[in-house]
Order: structure tokens, then C-alpha cells, then sequence
């Protein structure tokens, strides 16, 4: 049961491996026909050495000058095959590994969020490329190796069954001993294989994550103990990469065993032949070269076979990827502005968590600017997580509401009608039109620019030398907190959406430019409808209703000036 199990598995991943190799079949075929023709020549070179030689006894000169050119042509032939098969090799691995990397990616893209970030950026870097790697070497290498192989080993053992039985079953001896070895060791490797794809995934999120908190690593003097994980996780990945390697070792050393101890047979019954003059030196030569030829492949299988089982255990790894739920999109979206936003009888949990809201229902009207205050932790950013539909309520209805009444469910599309400007930095590297650009890909360098003075950009963009073309680096680095939360307002103005969310989005300028940003906002015409999430008094003066999230619910609050202060110098505790 476990076994037709295994088995069944097995068949899954080998038709999904297969799967990604259907763009490619005729490259694929091709390097395989050519790969096949180089095992059929190494036969005939054997045969035609035994008759060269053979020639050469007799002292028949004629027939060996025959025999030798045509050995120099197939060797001649044999070059110009495996060059332009390894050629057309390294062609298909880079369009196959690339298609497949394309497809995951795009995949991983249009899954649900909340099951993305489950995955640590690191890991999901080794799948698409050191696991994608496998998979295409698998198809692209191991599997013409494999044919290439079993030609050979068939032309071998058939020729060497015409001249000598014998011979040809001392040659053989070898088969059964690696069927055994792969069951034996086969299911060890492909453990062995994953753990040693996850020791490189644990490895390079470390490195990834350094990388990115330099500045947290070097203010809290992390260096040293970095620097130990780093030799820790060099060891894990040390240890799986050995087991793995010692396994194969083992298996081929076994292999490499029974190879000799079969070839000094087949020597010795040929040697034996000579002596009593029932056999010729060209035939032993060919035998000999033969005896190779059968047993070779075995060897052969021996260490194409682990790489077989690499790319199987990297199948089941993107296949994990490739199973993520796929967002829902609504029906198409009405042509006119829906503007109003509705949440009902709102009930949500992150996984089996506590509840974090709890019948919550709030609704906002077109044109309203709303002020979302609590503690921190309390759900704000999750409610805001729930209107762009990047997760799902347990119980009850998020929609956006039209000026006639209708109600749409929020959706992955209705994300359409949404300009959001999330909490901390979230440029990309390029220039500062590019980031700016990305609220609204089509938009004129008017429009950029109008953005940019509406967000208080313009005057620090102006001093910069080159201007809106200057380069950002990751995560804008090169740019202040408050220079890079201006970018990511412009480029949420940039998006027209009628619905503008700011979570946080002020928290680190001086009061004057939060006031001059917000002001810009207050008189974008036509209204939008805003969402404030702040900490801060200046922000929420702005709003026309301040919300106050609770134990899990909205509850309107009308702030006096006191309550303002207490905001404004008080803990977030008490905001
Ligand atoms: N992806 C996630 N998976 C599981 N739990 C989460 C996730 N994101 C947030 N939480 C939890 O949900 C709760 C609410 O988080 P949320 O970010 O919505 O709070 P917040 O009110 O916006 O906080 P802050 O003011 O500090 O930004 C927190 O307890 C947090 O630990």
C-alpha cells in the first residue's frame, strides 16, 4: 500500500516535471537522437577496432586503411554530435529553467497574499533557482544521459550476446546489483536531497536578512553573531551536503566494485580464449571495450540516478508553490466612481488565532475623510488589509457602495478604486520618477510632477541634481524616512483611485510638511474618499469623523482638544 503510494507520488512529479517540458520536446528529442547516435558510435568503433586489429594480424593493409578511416570518421563524428548536443543543452536549460521560473513567479503573484507570506523571500529565492535548476537538469541533462545510457548498454550487451554469451552474462552481472542499490538508496537520497535544499534556503534568508538590516546589525553590534549563525548554518548545510554525498559515494563505490571484479572476469575468460587460440587479438580487444560498454552504464545510472531524485524532491518543492490559492476576481467593474465603503457584522482571526475584530460594522460615505485611531496592535492596519481584500473575513461583508446604492465585494480587482500608502518604507530601487510612476504607469512627466508638489515633494526632488531621474536605492536607501514616506504619497496621488487609504503615512515628517501633505489631499478635486490611520493630532484634524478601534470594533469618537493633547504626548497606549 505504501509502495503503490510512493509509486503513485513518484508518477505525479515525473508527469509535472514532464509538464514543464513540453515547450521544449523537439529540443529535448533532438539532444537525446544525438546523444543516443554518440552511444551507437562508441558500439562501432569496438567492432571496427576488432576488425582493424584483426586486419592488421592478417597483414591485410587494405582492408585496415579501410577500417582505420572509418574509425577516424565516426571518432571525427562523435566530437562534432557531443558539441553541438552540449551546445544545444546549455540553449534548452536556459529557455526551460527561465520559462519555469516565469511561470512560478507569475504564480506566486497572483496567490493569495496572506499564504505568500508564509514563505520567507529567502527560501522562495532557492526554489526558483537552485530548485528550478534541478528540475531542468533533470529533463535537460539527466534524462537524454539516461537514454543514452540504456542505448548503449542494449547495442553493448546485443553485440557482445552475438560474439560471446558468456562473456556477455559475466558483463551483465552488474544489473541486478544497481536495480538493488537505487531501491535501497533511492528513497535515502530524495530525504537527504530536501534537507539539503532547505539548509540552503535556511542560509541564504539569513544572508538576505542581514543584508537588508545592515544598519540594525552594525548599531546593535551584531556582527559576531552573525557571523556564528552564519558558521552554523554553514555546518547544517555541511552536514546534509555530506550525507548526501557519502550515500552516492557509497552506492557508486559498490557499483565501481562489482564493475572490476566483472571486467577481470570477462579479462580472464578472454585471456584464457587467447592462450588455446579460440579467439583472435581483435576480438579481444572489442570484447574487452564492450565488457565497458555494458558495464559503464550501470555506473552510469549510479550517479545520473541522485540527480533524477534531486529533481523529483525540487518538483514536490515548486509544486508547493504552485498548489497557492489563486485570488478571486469579481465581475467586471461598474464604469462610475464607487466611492463609498461599507464593513458589516466584520468577525477575523489570522489563522486559529484570537479573534482580532469582532462585529464590526462601520460605513463610510463618498467624499468622507475618516480618522482610525487605537493601540497599537489593535487591528487597524488589518482592517485596511480586509477593504484590498489581501485576506478574507471569517463572517460577514467588506463592499464598496455606488452613489445609486450598489454594493460590490471587495475583490483582488476592486483594488482598482484604492490608492494606498502602506506603514514604512515600500520604495523599489530605480529612479524617483519610476517609483512615482508605478501609482500610474501612463502618466505625463506633468502629472508626476503634480503628484510630487501635492505630496511636498518637489522642492527636495528640485536640489537633487539629477532631479526626479536621481537613483533610489533597495528600500529607498539614499533618501530620509520623511523624503521616502513623500514618494509613496505621490505615487498613491498619482493612482486617481477614488478612495485614498494613509496608514501611517505622515508619521515621520515635521508638522508643517504633514500639514501642507494633508491640506493637498483635503483639496484634491474631485474629493476622495480617505482613510487616515495616524498617531498623530495634526492628521486627524483633517478628518471629518474619528474612529476608534476597540476590542475588535469602530466606536466614534469626537476628540476635544485635551484628548487631542493626550494623542499627541501620550503612549500609543492611550491613542
Ligand atoms: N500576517 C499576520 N499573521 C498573523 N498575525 C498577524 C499578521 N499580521 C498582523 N497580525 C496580528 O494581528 C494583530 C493586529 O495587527 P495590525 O497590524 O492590524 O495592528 P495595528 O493596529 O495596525 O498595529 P500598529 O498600530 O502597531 O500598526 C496583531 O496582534 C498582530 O500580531
Amino acid at each position: 500500500m505504501k509502495i503503490a503510494m510512493e509509486f503513485k507520488r513518484a508518477y505525479e512529479y515525473i508527469k509535472w516535471i514532464l509538464g514543464n517540458a513540453k515547450g521544449f520536446r523537439k529540443s529535448i528529442a533532438f539532444i537525446i537522437i544525438l546523444d543516443a547516435a554518440t552511444a551507437l558510435v562508441g558500439v562501432a568503433v569496438a567492432i571496427l577496432s576488432k576488425n582493424l586489429i584483426d586486419c592488421a594480424v592478417d597483414g591485410t593493409i587494405g582492408k585496415a586503411v579501410v577500417f582505420a578511416s572509418m574509425f577516424g570518421t565516426l571518432v571525427f563524428a562523435n566530437l562534432g554530435i557531443k558539441a553541438f548536443s552540449s551546445v544545444l543543452s546549455v540553449k534548452t536549460y536556459e529557455l526551460m529553467s527561465n520559462s519555469i521560473r516565469k511561470r512560478i513567479f507569475s504564480r506566486i503573484s497572483i496567490s493569495e497574499w496572506l499564504y505568500v507570506t508564509k514563505y520567507h523571500s529567502g527560501d522562495v529565492l532557492t526554489r526558483l533557482t537552485s530548485d528550478v535548476g534541478n528540475v531542468t537538469t533533470g529533463v535537460v541533462n539527466t534524462l537524454p544521459s539516461i537514454i543514452h545510457l540504456c542505448v548503449q548498454l542494449t547495442a553493448a550487451f546485443g553485440t557482445l550476446l552475438y560474439y560471446e554469451p558468456m562473456l556477455a552474462v559475466l558483463a551483465f552481472i552488474l544489473g541486478p546489483f544497481t536495480v538493488l542499490l537505487s531501491r535501497i538508496w533511492g528513497r535515502k537520497l530524495k530525504q537527504l536531497n530536501v534537507k539539503v535544499q532547505e539548509s540552503e534556503s535556511a542560509y541564504r534568508a539569513f544572508i538576505q536578512e542581514s543584508i537588508e538590516n545592515m544598519l540594525i546589525v552594525k548599531t546593535f553590534q551584531l556582527e559576531k553573531r552573525n557571523i556564528d549563525i552564519i558558521s552554523d548554518l554553514h555546518g547544517t548545510r555541511l552536514k546534509w551536503v555530506m550525507k548526501k554525498n557519502v550515500t552516492s559515494v557509497v552506492a557508486s563505490t559498490t557499483l565501481g566494485l562489482g564493475y572490476w571484479i566483472g571486467y577481470l572476469l570477462a579479462f580472464c575468460w578472454g585471456t584464457l580464449k587467447l592462450s588455446r587460440g579460440t579467439t583472435s587479438f581483435g576480438t579481444l580487444t572489442a570484447f574487452l571495450q564492450l565488457v565497458s560498454q555494458v558495464q559503464g552504464p550501470f555506473i552510469g545510472l549510479a550517479s545520473t540516478i541522485p540527480q533524477l531524485i534531486s529533481a523529483i524532491a525540487s518538483s514536490e518543492r515548486l509544486m508547493e508553490l504552485e498548489a497557492l490559492p489563486v485570488e478571486q476576481f469579481s465581475k467586471e467593474l461598474p464604469a462610475e466612481a464607487v466611492t463609498g465603503i461599507s464593513f458589516k457584522d466584520i468577525y477575523f482571526s489570522y489563522e486559529d488565532k484570537k479573534p482580532i475584530l469582532e462585529n464590526l460594522t462601520v460605513n463610510i460615505k463618498p467624499g468622507e475623510v475618516v480618522g482610525i485611531i487605537g493601540s497599537s496592535g489593535e487591528g487597524k492596519t488589518t482592517l485596511i488589509r480586509l477593504l484590498l481584500a489581501l485576506v478574507k473575513p471569517d463572517e460577514g461583508i467588506v463592499s464598496f457602495v455606488s452613489k445609486e446604492g450598489k454594493e460590490f465585494l471587495a475583490s483582488a480587482e476592486t483594488r482598482d478604486w484604492i490608492s494606498y500608502v502602506p506603514q514604512g518604507n515600500t520604495l523599489f530601487s530605480g529612479t524617483i520618477e519610476e517609483n512615482i510612476r508605478a501609482g500610474y504607469s501612463a502618466a505625463s512627466m506633468e502629472e508626476i510632477q503634480a503628484a510630487a508638489r501635492a505630496a511636498c515633494a518637489m522642492d527636495f526632488i528640485d536640489e537633487l541634481a539629477d532631479g526626479m531621474k536621481s537613483k533610489v536605492g533597495e528600500r529607498g536607501v539614499g533618501l530620509s524616512e520623511g523624503q521616502a514616506q513623500r514618494i509613496s504619497i505621490a505615487r498613491a496621488l498619482l493612482r486617481k483611485s477614488p478612495i485614498l487609504i494613509l496608514d501611517e503615512a505622515t508619521s515621520s515628517l515635521d508638522i508643517a510638511s504633514e500639514m501642507h501633505v494633508l491640506k493637498s489631499i483635503h483639496e484634491l478635486k474631485p474629493a476622495r474618499t480617505c482613510i487616515v490611520i495616524t498617531h498623530r493630532p495634526t492628521a486627524l484634524k483633517i478628518c471629518s469623523r474619528v474612529l476608534k478601534l476597540e476590542n475588535g470594533r469602530l466606536i466614534e469618537k469626537i476628540l476635544d482638544d485635551a484628548e487631542y493633547d493626550e494623542i499627541y504626548h501620550g503612549s500609543s497606549e492611550s491613542a
